[in-house]
């Protein structure tokens, strides 16, 4: 865990790392921000390749069995046509030729995406083998902690976190607006990469069947600054006004912005909106699926909590599923709307016909 955490931070610096996959050793690097492929080759001693997920190539119309797959790049190749071939729109890229050469990803090109994603970057890798007399340079650079070597299953792993090891950190009274007998109380996961908040309303232990629950995911542009591109903001204004009138309860603040992609790629997700595309092919376009979540997180939080049963705010159906699957019981489900307007409808009816989403009230009150 120790490893991956550092690896996060040098990709994210835009420094390679490697990736041991059985006998061989990956030369990873995020696409995003990449300045020289050359440079990656002269370092590792062969030819990079660019591994793209599933998602992305599906939106280019190459659909693929595995997780993900590797491209072998040419010699000369340009670094910006290559940042295209990762994030532009499916129509200008949609070149058979460039991507015949598609192999199934193994465990380390697995790996090298799954650290760009848990550090919130877009989901592409840069690899090479490292080969020849350039591996006596990687060694040493590794013995001197100029490079820092992560296992691909321990890189596969990441996304998961650490189920059962969250921290609880620190607490406080928080008068809210809303609900003035509030108290934060703080959470962060043993890689040290993420914290979520538990906000916890009144006395939620006097209820003796089932707790107000909203588990709530980051959204810093509707959730602080009222964008009108969502619902978020209205919804977790609502949550905690809600939960306050059902006597008490538990608010969690995830810190799953964007569904879990990060603010930038939400940020780039919403320019692709802009050219047309729905909320959830613009994430597909970036590289994602549907919805990134994992909810273990919150299923640690309710149980540091005590909490086993659950009267759920929310209109999202895997929302349910996830905390039933995570031994929760989901007594009851109660709606929490945001208000329709110009900017969220598309968005909103996005939601209930690409996710399942439970909004017919909302939409329905839009003609
Ligand atoms: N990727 C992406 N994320 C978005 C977009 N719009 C909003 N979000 C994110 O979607 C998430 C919405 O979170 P929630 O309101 O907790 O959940 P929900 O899935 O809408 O379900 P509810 O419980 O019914 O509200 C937040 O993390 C937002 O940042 C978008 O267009 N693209
Ligand atoms: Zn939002």
């Amino acid at each position: 865990m120790y490893h991956i955490e550092r690896a996060i931070f040098d990709i994210r610096r835009g420094l390679p790392v490697v990736v041991k996959a059985g006998d061989q050793q990956l030369l990873v690097q995020a696409l995003e921000g990449i300045e020289s492929v050359n440079e990656l080759a002269r370092l590792s001693g062969s030819r990079p390749s660019l591994v793209l997920t599933r998602h992305r190539l599906e939106s280019m119309g190459v659909s693929i069995t595995a997780d993900a797959a590797y491209l072998p790049l040419a010699a000369q190749v340009d670094e910006r046509a290559l940042y295209a071939l990762a994030v532009a729109q499916v129509e200008q890229y949609d070149s058979p030729a460039l991507l015949s050469g598609l192999q199934p990803a193994g465990m380390g090109e697995r790996g090298a995406v799954a650290l760009m994603r848990r550090a919130l970057l877009i989901p592409a890798a840069l690899i090479a083998v490292v080969s020849g007399s350039a591996a006596d340079d990687i060694a040493q650079r590794l013995a001197t902690g100029e490079l820092l070597e992560v296992d691909a299953s321990d890189a596969e792993a990441c996304l998961a976190g650490a189920p059962g090891m969250l921290k609880r950190v620190s607490e406080a009274r928080i008068p809210l607006e809303d609900a003035v007998d509030s108290r934060f109380v703080l959470f962060r996961e043993p890689d040290g990469l993420r914290e979520h908040v538990a906000v916890v309303i009144g006395r939620p232990e006097a209820h003796n069947e089932a707790v107000p629950l909203r588990m709530h995911s980051a959204c810093l542009t509707g959730d602080l600054f009222g964008s009108l591109r969502c619902d978020c903001g209205e919804q977790l204004r609502n949550a905690v006004a809600d939960i306050e009138a059902m006597g008490g309860g538990v608010l969690l603040y995830l810190a799953q912005e964007g569904r879990g992609i990060g603010l930038a790629n939400k940020l780039r997700a919403y320019t692709l909106q802009d050219g047309g595309l729905d909320t959830v092919d613009a994430d597909q376009v970036l590289g994602f699926g549907d919805d990134e979540r994992d909810y273990a997180v919150a299923v640690d939080m309710l149980h540091a909590l005590d909490i086993s049963r659950v009267q759920l705010l929310t209109n999202n159906p895997l929302k349910m599923r996830a905390l039933r699957e995570g031994g929760i019981k989901v007594v009851a489900r109660q709606a929490l709307y945001g208000r329709l307007n110009d900017h969220n409808h598309r968005y909103l009816n996005a939601k209930a016909t690409r996710a399942g989403h439970f909004l017919e009230d909302v939409l329905s009150n839009q003609r």
